[in-house]
């Protein structure tokens, strides 16, 4: 579980996160959506560290990341699987050389336990046949596939995807949020989604949290989400023209 308490950020005097709490429960996806330029990302940085909020905390099952020693931090990074944006596979490096980076960097394990844990993640992502193939020979769902299976080489209690469906068809995208959904539970990782895909709220968002220019305005589930009474939540949703129709018919 993390958990996050009132956090804040500004960049330049200029305020981005205002005072967000929230909790991300193990063992499931956990959304976090809003529309573009509110603060999702900066919010997934201040999670993963990468950028240091000027208040508030946060627990990694109740390690405090920002006031733990230096162990801890460690400690935590380690713990830590990451899905970027558009997959950012290594063009020059086979899907087996890329699925292994992290375990040749961070780990000492031996070469034939390395091979074992890539083979592993690879059929886990359904792509057992393709560890010679060059990211360049991959369509963007198996890039996506291939970025998963590099995420959780390292058996992360934590993973963060970045817009995990970004540039891909919709059915596609929906492999990939059910994979994202099945390997959280499976490997019992608490896992944040930042997306502003209206179909993966629907379909895996069993947690969400919604973010309007920087503050947490709800949080819920999929089932309560079309019954919010939040003004905002609500031009958020229904802008999407599927989820209108779906309202003029209720
Ligand atoms: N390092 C930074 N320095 C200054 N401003 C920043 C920095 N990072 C983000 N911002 C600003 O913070 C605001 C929120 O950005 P953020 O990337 O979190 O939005 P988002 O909700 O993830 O949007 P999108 O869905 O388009 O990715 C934006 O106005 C952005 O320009």
């Amino acid at each position: 579980m993390i958990e996050v308490r009132n956090l804040s950020k500004s960049f330049n005097g200029r305020p981005i996160l205002k005072n967000v709490s929230g909790v991300f429960e193990k063992g499931k996806p956990n959304l976090i959506i809003g529309a573009s330029g509110t603060g999702k990302s900066v919010l997934l940085k201040c999670i993963v560290g990468l950028v240091k909020p000027d208040e508030g905390s946060v627990l990694y099952d109740n390690r405090d990341f920002f006031e733990g020693d230096r162990d801890t931090k460690i400690a935590i990074r380690r713990e830590i699987g990451m899905l970027f944006q558009g997959g950012a596979l290594f063009d020059s490096k086979t899907v087996e050389e890329n699925v292994r980076f992290p375990l040749d960097t961070l780990t000492k394990m031996q070469r034939e336990e390395k091979q074992e844990r890539v083979n592993f993640c690879l059929k886990r992502v359904g792509l057992e046949n393709a560890n010679k193939k060059m990211p360049s020979e991959l369509s963007g769902g198996m890039k996506k596939r291939v970025g998963i299976a590099r995420a959780i080489v390292n058996n992360p209690n934590y993973l963060f995807c970045d817009e995990p469906n970004s540039g891909l068809d919709p059915q596609t995208s929906i492999l990939i949020d059910e994979l994202i959904q099945d390997i959280s539970e499976d490997f019992n990782m608490t896992t944040i989604v930042v997306t502003h895909d209206m179909n993966s709220v629907m379909g895996i968002g069993e947690k969400i949290l919604f973010i309007y220019k920087g503050q947490k305005l709800w949080e819920g589930t999929k089932n309560e989400i079309t019954h919010s009474n939040v003004q905002e939540m609500d031009d958020f949703i229904f802008a999407n023209k599927v989820m209108s129709s779906l309202r003029e018919k209720q």
